[in-house]
């Protein structure tokens, strides 16, 4: 099991319980009522477009904003009134780059480790460890500026995993990669769940990141449209597979505006056929299970 220990009491619950959670921006709503949950272990995607209100999901999860309308729980610890038992148990990889590029992966991620009280000595073999994870064991004393994007992308990753989490937050981690270090990072996360039960939230806009397996939350303007198994909505679709279970909910599409774009769609072709759309008023599956 990754992280904190998490046998007995409340950390037994859900990896992450939503509970109608509401947020505005003065007039603006971003979160209507959402609820859902994520079982713990799971690699669970929360899909999308732009302003559907991942972010704002994210930044209410992680504390950055105070939840005032519903209630948000990581491992059963309320993140208003347990805040420190709540953030102890996360890790989070933003949307934007962080690393100080000046710094050696190594400098970035002890002193991130030293923020986090953890000795320089056990700082150290975590670090050897979870670089050698994503496979960037040799890049220990490479200056930030010298990696690629998806390279700085894997040392977020194991900055956020340093204090050893149990739930795992990525806010569109693969935005502004190339296909190749996109299906690389994704492929060293899902190794990650599966090795050590890590549980993954994963938020992207691109259809093409959700597995068969997989657990998804699709947002549509601050609304969740569908939460549970990929596998369950697929089934009750009718459809082959996920690109023909979103393209069959897009009966009705001209109701919904939620249209999720494809990799392939953003790497070039800029193919309109690559876009899925997803019906509003299709039967929701699973929701807020
Ligand atoms: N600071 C803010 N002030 C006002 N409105 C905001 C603010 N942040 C977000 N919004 C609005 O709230 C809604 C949800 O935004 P949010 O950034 O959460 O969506 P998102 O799904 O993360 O989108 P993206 O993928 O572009 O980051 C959008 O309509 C956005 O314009």
């Amino acid at each position: 099991m990754h992280g904190i220990e998490d046998e007995g009491g409340p950390a037994q619950a859900m990896a992450l319980e939503v509970a109608m959670v509401s947020h505005s921006y003065g007039q603006k709503k971003a979160l209507d009522a959402v609820s859902f949950s994520l079982p713990a272990g799971s690699f669970t995607v929360l899909l999308g477009l732009n302003g559907a209100g991942k972010t704002t999901l994210f930044s209410l999860v992680s504390h950055l904003y105070d939840t005032r309308h519903g209630s948000i729980r990581v491992f059963g610890r309320d993140i208003r009134r347990e805040p420190g038992e709540a953030l102890r148990r996360l890790g989070i990889v933003f949307q934007a780059r962080t690393l100080d590029l000046d710094l050696s992966v190594g400098q970035n991620l002890a002193y991130h480790a030293a923020l986090h009280g953890i000795g320089r000595r056990d700082a150290m073999v975590r670090i050897k460890d979870l670089l050698a994870q994503v496979d960037m064991a040799d890049r220990l004393h490479d200056k930030a500026r010298d990696l690629s994007g998806g390279q700085m992308r894997r040392v977020e990753i194991v900055r956020a995993l340093l204090h050893r989490p149990s739930l795992l937050l990525l806010d569109e981690a693969t935005v502004g990669l190339d296909i190749r270090s996109r299906s690389d990072i994704l492929a060293a996360i899902r190794v990650l769940v599966k090795q050590t039960g890590l549980s993954v939230f994963w938020a992207t806009h691109l259809i093409d990141e959700v597995d068969q397996a997989d657990d998804v939350v699709i947002l549509d303007k601050g609304r969740v449209l569908v939460a549970g198994a990929v596998a369950d909505m697929v089934r009750q679709s009718g459809a082959r597979d996920i690109g023909g279970a979103f393209t069959g909910l897009t009966s009705g599409a001209l109701h919904s505006g939620l249209s999720v774009v494809t990799a392939a769609a953003i790497e070039g072709s800029g193919d309109l056929a690559a876009r899925c759309e997803v019906d509003a008023t299709a039967p929701l599956v699973g929701a807020a299970r």
